[in-house]
């Protein structure tokens, strides 16, 4: 079992990574001091619940004393929406959930930003705890952003509310599909690009293993990447500052994500796209060389990740989207450009002319 830990100054919490922890959650919920007297919330969605990863769970906390119910969300971003939001906060009065009472969000991204939303907004706030079963998730459940989406606009409707604990089941990837997986790694892409050149390195050599699955690469892949992600969001929780790093690609990623159309790019394939672009608009304007820019596609690449932009997708929508990016202001545009591998800088007033070539630049073939 690996620990790692997040300590924001007024939120500590753990990282559990390990094999077979679904079957142990009741155990760390009493760990974590959390009342039995009250009644718990499940979340997850439908494919988790398909895979078989509740029952562990039910049953583990029945036999701990817990007593829970579970909210079942369809599978998909399409539920990172408020209506759904409610339709769990008026599940949660009905069944009884208190101050004390825990949200426990089984799943990926999608679970883990809506549950955390629930969490940070019932009751003006109760605990919740991150329970990740996709590889993707080794950011999302890491670092307290929870959020749901507007029709079209990512994460806009949120809050900061860090989880009380991370326990992570590496057994649980091992049903996930291909496409997830490789989406997934994406986000483990950025974290070696954005600050550990050395974890990018052994990603090239491991690249097979991480999509073959392997347990023990994947083991290390996500200690190392949550790592990092820990120490970002320990020394900048609500991104004053340094945490926008952990954008990296996002600018123009999410804009893509938004506007090719609901299914069409999973996050982390948008990521690719939006990385290979920051990395080109980043040797266009001169902080980094072509060959740093050329080892980001070619990991991309390798990953069997998405690099171009679809034809269907207009640049001035794209612009537009980007100009109303979470870290831009007053309708500029703000980028994480590459300095080197392992080294990325905070560029705000990108000439919006400097963007629509490398969108040019990155169409689909
Ligand atoms: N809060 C953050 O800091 C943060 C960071 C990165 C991404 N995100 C968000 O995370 C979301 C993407 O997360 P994701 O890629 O995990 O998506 P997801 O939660 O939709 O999961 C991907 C797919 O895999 C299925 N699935 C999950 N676990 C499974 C398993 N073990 N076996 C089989 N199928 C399984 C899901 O049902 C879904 O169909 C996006 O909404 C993105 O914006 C948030
Ligand atoms: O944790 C962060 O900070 C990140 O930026 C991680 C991103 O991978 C993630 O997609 C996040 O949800 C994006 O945040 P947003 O504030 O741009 O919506
Ligand atoms: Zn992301």
């Amino acid at each position: 079992m690996i620990r790692e830990r997040v300590d924001t100054g007024h939120s500590q919490y753990d990282i559990v990574i390990g094999t077979g922890l679904l079957a142990q959650i009741g155990q760390f919920l009493q760990e974590l001091n959390v009342k039995a007297s009250s009644r718990h919330l499940i979340i997850t969605d439908t494919n988790v619940q398909a895979a078989g990863h509740l029952s562990p769970v039910l049953a583990s906390l029945q036999a701990a004393g817990y007593r829970a119910e579970v909210f079942v969300i369809p599978a998909g971003e399409a539920s990172k929406r408020l209506e759904l939001a409610e339709q769990a906060f008026e599940f949660a009065y009905e069944a009884g959930l208190d101050r004390h009472s825990v949200v426990l969000a089984l799943g990926g991204g999608v679970v883990g930003d809506f549950a955390g939303f629930v969490a940070a907004a019932y009751m003006r706030g109760i605990s919740f705890v991150q329970l990740p079963t996709t590889l993707l998730a080794h950011d999302s459940a890491v670092g307290g952003k929870v959020a749901v989406n507007l029709s079209g606009a990512k994460n806009i409707i949120g809050a900061f509310h860090q989880p009380l604990a991370v326990i992570y089941d590496i057994a649980a990837l091992q049903t996930l599909p291909i496409g997830e997986l490789r989406s997934g790694f994406a986000e483990a892409i950025k974290h070696g690009i954005i600050l550990d050149a050395e974890l990018f390195a052994w990603m090239t050599e491991q690249t097979p293993s991480i999509l073959q699955n392997d347990p023990v690469a994947m083991g290390e892949l996500l200690a190392r990447s949550c790592r990092i992600k820990a120490g970002v969001v320990s020394a900048d929780e609500q991104e004053r500052g340094l945490r926008a790093i952990l954008n990296f690609g996002h600018t123009l990623g999410h804009a893509v994500e938004t506007l090719a159309g609901s299914g069409h790019f999973r996050h982390g394939e948008a990521v690719a796209i939006g990385m290979v672009a920051a990395a080109e608009l980043s040797v266009n304007l001169g902080y980094c060389a072509p060959t740093a820019a050329a080892e980001v596609e070619a990991m991309v690449e390798r990953a069997g990740l998405p690099t171009r932009i679809p034809a269907h997708i207009n640049t001035e929508e794209l612009i537009k989207s980007m100009q109303k990016d979470k870290k831009a202001s007053g309708g500029t545009l703000t980028f994480v450009l590459l300095c080197r591998i392992g080294e990325v800088e905070i560029v705000k007033d990108v000439p919006p002319e400097r963007v629509r070539e490398v969108i040019a630049s990155r169409r689909e073939r």
